[in-house]
């Protein structure tokens, strides 16, 4: 049985008034039966790991460079990430791919990188509307699956999968259960190909557009191990209410 997880990533969000939304989180979900992630700009990164300290709520970053150390201008290794307090490392996110042209085998890299330090890796794939309506969405995100996680290494306590189509992503927009039950059935069957019974483990995310009121059936939905969450995670009575649904949700 797979635990869930449900994951707030706040993007370029968040000054240092923030993190009482993170201290009151923690306090809403002093137990839950869940695991609980927040990734913060790497700036709140420490601050935020130090204000849930001991709570149930697990801090990751949003990005690592490949190499440990060295001259890399504004990169951040996840040795860092791991030394500021965080456990796990968003990889491959579509805005990444987008602004910054990450390509699979960066992010393959990357989540070597990740897993080295000791950070379970979160690792996004996705299609943009215009392969979906080429009817390129499986093909797409299998291929960036297979481009972006390494050969060693990957079990059900290192890698989650994070499928965020672009086209849901801070829209409203949201695929069918279908559509979502589908993707995340093709991504089970190839990590088993891939991985074996390893595989059984490894917990798939949906993330577009996830809101307290579309939540719950989302969660019913076949493969969907739990959420990746941007807008929504900003506010803790909002997440709070996605966590809720997630507990409610039957197990995987
Ligand atoms: O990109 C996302 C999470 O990584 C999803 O963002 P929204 O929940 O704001 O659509």
């Amino acid at each position: 049985m797979r635990r869930k997880l449900a994951a707030g990533n706040w993007k370029m969000n968040g000054l240092s008034g923030a993190l009482g939304e993170a201290v009151a989180l923690a306090a809403a979900h002093p137990a839950p039966g869940i695991d609980i992630l927040l990734c913060p700009p790497a700036t709140l990164l420490d601050r935020m790991a130090d204000s849930v300290h001991g709570s149930k709520v697990a801090v990751g970053g949003q990005d690592c460079h490949p190499l440990v150390s060295g001259a890399h201008t504004g990169d951040i290794s996840a040795e860092m990430l791991a030394d500021a307090g965080a456990s796990y490392v968003i990889l491959g996110h579509s805005e990444r791919r987008a602004d910054h042209g990450e390509t699979d085998a960066l992010i393959r890299a990357k989540t070597e990188a990740a897993l080295a330090a000791g950070l379970a890796a979160v690792v996004c794939v996705g299609e943009t509307e215009a392969q979906r309506d080429a009817g390129e969405t499986l093909a797409v995100v299998g291929a960036q699956l297979s481009g972006s996680l390494p050969d060693a290494g990957v079990t059900a306590e290192t890698v989650v999968v994070a499928y965020e189509p672009v086209w849901a992503i801070g829209t409203g927009r949201v695929p069918t259960l279908e559509q979502i039950a589908e993707v995340h059935d093709s991504l089970r069957a190839a990590l088993k190909d891939r991985f074996g019974a390893a595989a059984d483990g490894i917990r798939l995310l949906y993330g577009g557009s996830v809101k307290p009121g579309n939540a719950a059936e989302i969660f019913a939905t076949s493969n969907v191990d739990g959420a990746l969450v941007g807008g929504a995670s900003l506010k803790a009575s909002d997440f709070s209410a996605i966590i809720a649904a997630l507990e409610a949700a039957p197990a995987a």
